[in-house]
């Protein structure tokens, strides 16, 4: 088995209108994610010989959600969501790999702070945390 990664970033702003802390207020933060691809096999023809998935078919899935959801706007209107947390920015982004059909979509990962992060998984790998 595989598992190989694509590292994204973007500036952004958020607010958790239920949180009882700092975290209420509109800030910001230079968020980094990770989108994760499994496989139990490498391709054995073309390009992508030897590879789970080229790097550069995720980086092309990443940059349009970058550039027009994420990168320097205010998650709450640009998600749709009324309280992004690293959670559920991590699911959104799952949700949108998803439907543009990445093959062996595995998890992704968003790191809000240097120090905290959440993961999201397909639910059909839930035993394989
Ligand atoms: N489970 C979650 N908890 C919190 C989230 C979240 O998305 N999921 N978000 C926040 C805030 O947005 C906050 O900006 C980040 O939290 P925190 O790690 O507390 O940030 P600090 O830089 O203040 O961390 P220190 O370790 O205290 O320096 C809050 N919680
Ligand atoms: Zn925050």
């Amino acid at each position: 088995m595989w598992i190989i990664y694509k590292e994204f970033s973007f500036e952004a702003a958020h607010q958790l209108p239920h949180h009882e802390g700092k975290c209420r207020r509109l800030h910001g933060h230079s968020f980094r994610g990770r989108v994760y691809v499994a496989s139990d096999r490498l391709k054995t023809t073309g390009s992508e010989t030897g590879m789970v998935m080229d790097f550069s078919v995720l980086k092309a899935h990443l940059d349009p959600l970058v550039k027009n959801y994420l990168d320097h706007y205010y998650l709450n209107e640009s998600l749709g969501l009324e309280s992004p947390t690293s959670e559920a920015i991590a699911a959104w982004i799952f949700a949108k790999l998803e439907e543009a059909g990445v093959p062996g979509l595995h998890s992704v990962e968003v790191l809000e702070t240097c120090t905290s992060a959440a993961r999201y998984f397909s639910p059909r790998l839930s035993t394989f945390l």
